[in-house]
């Protein structure tokens, strides 16, 4: 199997890939919509984005690109996430690093480098890399990027603002590799309307049928500001009976936009 993932070596994108594929058939991207769109293609088995994070909320690169591409979630990873700050030397002018790892840090950076200059690139590895090849960079990445590198000092670990951080990623597959098992559902609704009651109403066919819901997260759909696309997840696998008829009222009540099935998948799955 060929999988892809954020890259360069060393993402905690890369660490949750490895739970899917062989270290040897992963290949990197710089952005989620590019492997999203790489795996729809069909140029890879497998693509491996993450979907969100306990401290800070969704990826909305990512939820984006799954509302765009036709491509099937076969699997859900989650993964415990522990940062290190790592540099050369103390003696650094900026720290480089995923937004989303820099917001997991807030209060650690906002105590301990008020006056330091933060810079979101397109991965932690990727800030690391940079640390590598220039003194005055810091990065903030799992402390295993420094290992076997005698340049790179861990300078501080565990700066997490939160010890239990864990980030959620998705497998995600051609379409047509859609799995028939799984006890969790993602669907992706637009209901290109809007009316007192409608997420209610777009709800309800689910608590009506005892199907737990999981997550529910609104998208801006760039149509007009105040429209919504909703990803819903739920507690019941897509080929269920009751799942269909609820996804049959949903279809009814988006008759004006869309309903998409984006999968189901086994529930949980922790690398450590
Ligand atoms: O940049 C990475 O290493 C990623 O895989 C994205 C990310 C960033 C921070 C926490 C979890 C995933």
């Amino acid at each position: 199997m060929t999988a892809v993932t954020l890259g360069p070596e060393g993402t905690y994108s890369h660490r949750a890939a490895q739970s899917i594929a062989d270290a040897d058939a992963i290949d990197f991207r710089q952005s989620v919509t590019s492997i999203v769109d790489a795996v729809a293609s069909g140029e890879y088995d497998r693509g491996v984005i993450p979907i969100e994070n306990s401290i800070e909320g969704s990826v909305t690169e990512s939820l984006d690109a799954l509302a765009e591409y036709d491509v099937a979630v076969v699997r859900e990873i989650v993964t415990p996430i522990k940062h290190a700050l790592l540099a050369q030397g103390p003696d650094f002018e900026t720290i480089a690093s995923h937004s989303q790892a820099l917001a997991q840090c807030r209060s650690y950076l906002d105590r301990e480098y008020p006056d330091t200059t933060l810079e979101a690139v397109a991965s932690t590895a990727q800030g690391v890399e940079f640390a590598r090849d220039d003194p005055s960079v810091a990065g903030i990445a799992h402390p295993a990027n420094a290992a076997g590198d005698a340049a790179l000092e861990v300078l501080a670990e565990d700066i997490q603002d939160q010890d239990s951080n864990a980030t959620r990623f998705f497998a995600v597959a051609p379409a047509e590799d859609r799995s028939k098992g799984g006890g969790k559902t993602t669907l992706v609704v637009y209901p290109n309307a809007n009316y007192p009651g409608l997420l209610l109403e777009l709800l309800e066919p689910f608590a009506d049928r005892d199907i737990n819901l999981t997550r529910v997260e609104s998208r801006p759909s760039g149509q007009r500001l105040g429209d919504y696309i909703f990803h819903v997840d739920i507690e019941a696998g897509l080929y269920e009976a009751r799942t269909s008829e609820a996804i049959a009222e949903l279809e009814a009540l988006a008759e004006n936009g869309w309903v998409r099935r984006l999968g189901s998948y086994d529930m949980e799955h922790v690398v450590e």
